[in-house]
């Protein structure tokens, strides 16, 4: 059985003193359902999210990291930093990180490996362009990046990976997938992972939808057999709509 899993992309919004508001708000709110929720944050916001949300049912976690253990590599942020403050996910590959700045399927591999190495779960963004949708190619773009961000890697269990199927031109555009489209991709990308690795694990893993999900869609999302929750970005910064997608499961 896999628990539904609804982990919020901050992506670059709230200060670190808006954040701890916003956290004490979200635990007097937070429903007792049965979806696991989950926050990406801005790497300032992590301390706050560790000090007021431990051991309150809410898990967090930054949206990147750095491929280099440690060393002379100014701005980075290192796997053991987001271990010391308790991260339990952290975002790789990204559509923002690969295209505003470059990050290759191979380099995003390494960020997997590093989140491995410390017990911290990633969350693997792939999915397709418009232009790569309109030529009807979107399945094979998508299994390729899969297949390169995954290149030489081995979670221990099904559990330490989590995959985020995110259509660009779903992005913050306003313009969802709908939901059988979402569902025939999350199917290609569990069967991929069946080959890739076995048919329990591929059972087991998690796969989130993300691109404009709101209230108003997330049952029907929700709803279908291979989607098991979402990376949302612009619903999750307002109290109100992330309560609203946790209570949606149960
Ligand atoms: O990029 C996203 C989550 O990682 C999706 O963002 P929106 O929910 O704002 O479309």
């Amino acid at each position: 059985m896999r628990q539904t899993l609804i982990a919020g992309n901050w992506k670059m919004y709230k200060t670190p003193s808006e954040a701890r508001r916003w956290f004490h708000d979200l635990i007097a709110a937070k429903p007792e359902g049965q979806a696991e929720a989950a926050l990406m944050v801005a790497y300032p916001l992590l301390p706050g999210a560790r000090e007021v949300l431990e051991g309150h049912g809410v898990s967090w976690g930054a949206q990147d990291v750095s491929a280099h253990l440690e060393g002379a590599y100014t701005g980075e942020v290192s796997v053991k930093m987001l271990a010391d403050l308790a991260c339990r996910y952290t975002v790789v590959g990204h559509s923002e990180r690969r295209s505003y700045h470059g990050e290759s399927d191979a380099l995003v591999a390494e960020k997997i490996r590093r989140l491995l190495e410390y017990d911290i779960t990633p969350i693997l963004c792939v999915g397709e362009p418009l232009e790569v949708r309109e030529a009807g190619n979107h399945v094979s773009y998508t299994l390729k990046q899969l297949e390169g961000s995954l290149a030489g890697i081995a979670p221990q269990s099904a559990d330490r990976l989590v995959v985020a199927y995110e259509p660009v031109w779903a992005i913050g555009t306003g313009k969802t997938a709908t939901p059988a489209d979402a569902q025939a991709m999350h199917k290609e990308i569990r069967t991929w992972l069946a080959g890739r690795f076995d048919l329990g694990f591929a059972n087991q893993v998690r796969i989130l939808y993300g691109g404009s999900v709101k209230p108003e869609n997330a049952a029907a999302l929700f709803g279908q057999p291979d989607i098991d929750g979402g990376l949302v970005g612009g619903a999750s910064l307002k109290l109100d709509d992330y309560v609203a997608l946790l209570n949606t499961v149960g």
